[in-house]
C-alpha cells in the first residue's frame, strides 16, 4: 500500500511546553487511521502542523513524497488535503447545495468568473455530492435550519468537493448523538473504502473509534506512545495506563460494542 503521508520526528514547543514530541507515523492509501489521547495530548497541535497552520519546532512532513516545509494552508489544501474542523464552517445564509456548488466552484478556481450564474454551476455534481452523504432531499433547505448532524455530513460534503487524497478531520463527531456520531463514521469509512481516500481523524468517542479506525495511534504529553490495531490498542499496557486513570475509554467501548 502506497504512502499518502508520513511524519519523522515531527515536534513542536510552545515556549518551555513540548506540545508534539518527536512523532513519526505513515499514513497509507485507503486507510482510516485514527489518533487518540487524553485532553492536552498533542492531537491539535499534531493537525495544525501537518495542515501548514502551525510551523513544527523541528521534523518532517511528507504529502505522496513531497516535503511540506514552508508551505501555507491554502497551498498544502490545493495539495489535496482536504480538512473538517469541530465547529462547521458552513454558510447560514446559503441553501445546503449552494454550500457545495461555493466548494465545487473554489475547487475549479471559477470564483471571480461565474458570479452572476453561480447558482446553477456545478449544480448536478453538488447533488452527486449530496447524494452520497444522504442530504440530497435537503439539498434546497437553508444551513441556518440544520439539525447539527445534517451540518456535519454537509461539511463532508464540502470536503470531498475538494476532491481530497487525504482527509483530516478533527473530532468529526463532537456534539453529535451516539446513533448520529456512529452513523457518520460509518460512512466516513464507506467514503475511505470506495473512493480509496485516506483520512487521518481526531476522536474522544472510543466506542467510533474502535468500531471503525483500520488502525490506532495514541499521544500522551506530545509523544506517540502506541500505534496499531484496534485490538493491539485496547491490550496495551501503556494505553490502558495513560485512559483508566480517566475510567472511561475501555469499559464505555466494551459497553457500546455489546449494546
Ligand atoms: N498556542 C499555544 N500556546 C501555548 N501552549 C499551547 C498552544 N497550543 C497548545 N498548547 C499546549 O500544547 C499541549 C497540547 O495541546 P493540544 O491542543 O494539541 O492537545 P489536544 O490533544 O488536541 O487536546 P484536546 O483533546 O483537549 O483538544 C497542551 O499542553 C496545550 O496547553
Amino acid at each position: 500500500m502506497s504512502i499518502v503521508l508520513e511524519t519523522q520526528g515531527l515536534s513542536k514547543s510552545f515556549g518551555a511546553i513540548k506540545a508534539v514530541s518527536d512523532v513519526s507515523f505513515a499514513l497509507h492509501k485507503g486507510e482510516l487511521l485514527a489518533m487518540i489521547g487524553p485532553n492536552g495530548a498533542g492531537k491539535s497541535t499534531c493537525f495544525n502542523m501537518l495542515m501548514g497552520q502551525l510551523k513544527p519546532t523541528a521534523g518532517t512532513v511528507w504529502l505522496n513524497g513531497q516535503d511540506l516545509a514552508g508551505l501555507g494552508p491554502r497551498q498544502i489544501w490545493r495539495m489535496g488535503v482536504g480538512r473538517t474542523f469541530q465547529i462547521t464552517g458552513t454558510y447560514a445564509s446559503m441553501t445546503v447545495a449552494e454550500n457545495v456548488q461555493m466548494a465545487l466552484i473554489s475547487h475549479h478556481r471559477r470564483v471571480f468568473s461565474i458570479l452572476p450564474y453561480a447558482h446553477r454551476l456545478y449544480r448536478d455534481r453538488a447533488l452527486d455530492l449530496l447524494n452520497l452523504v444522504g442530504m440530497a432531499d435537503q439539498a434546497d433547505r437553508h444551513c441556518a435550519v440544520l439539525a447539527y448532524g445534517d451540518l456535519k455530513r454537509l461539511e463532508l460534503a464540502i470536503a470531498l468537493a475538494h476532491e481530497p487524497s487525504l482527509l483530516l478531520m478533527d473530532e468529526p463527531t463532537a456534539g453529535m448523538a451516539p446513533r448520529e456520531r456512529i452513523a457518520l463514521m460509518q460512512l466516513t469509512a464507506d467514503i475511505v473504502r470506495d473512493r480509496g481516500v485516506s483520512v487521518l481523524f481526531t476522536e474522544h468517542d472510543m466506542d467510533v473509534v474502535f468500531a471503525h479506525a483500520h488502525r490506532v495511534m495514541v499521544l500522551n504529553r506530545g509523544q506517540l506512545i502506541a500505534d496499531g490495531t484496534v485490538d493491539q490498542i485496547r491490550n496495551d499496557p501503556r494505553v490502558q495506563e495513560v485512559y483508566l486513570g480517566g475510567g472511561t475509554l475501555f469499559h464505555a467501548a466494551e459497553e457500546g460494542q455489546h449494546a
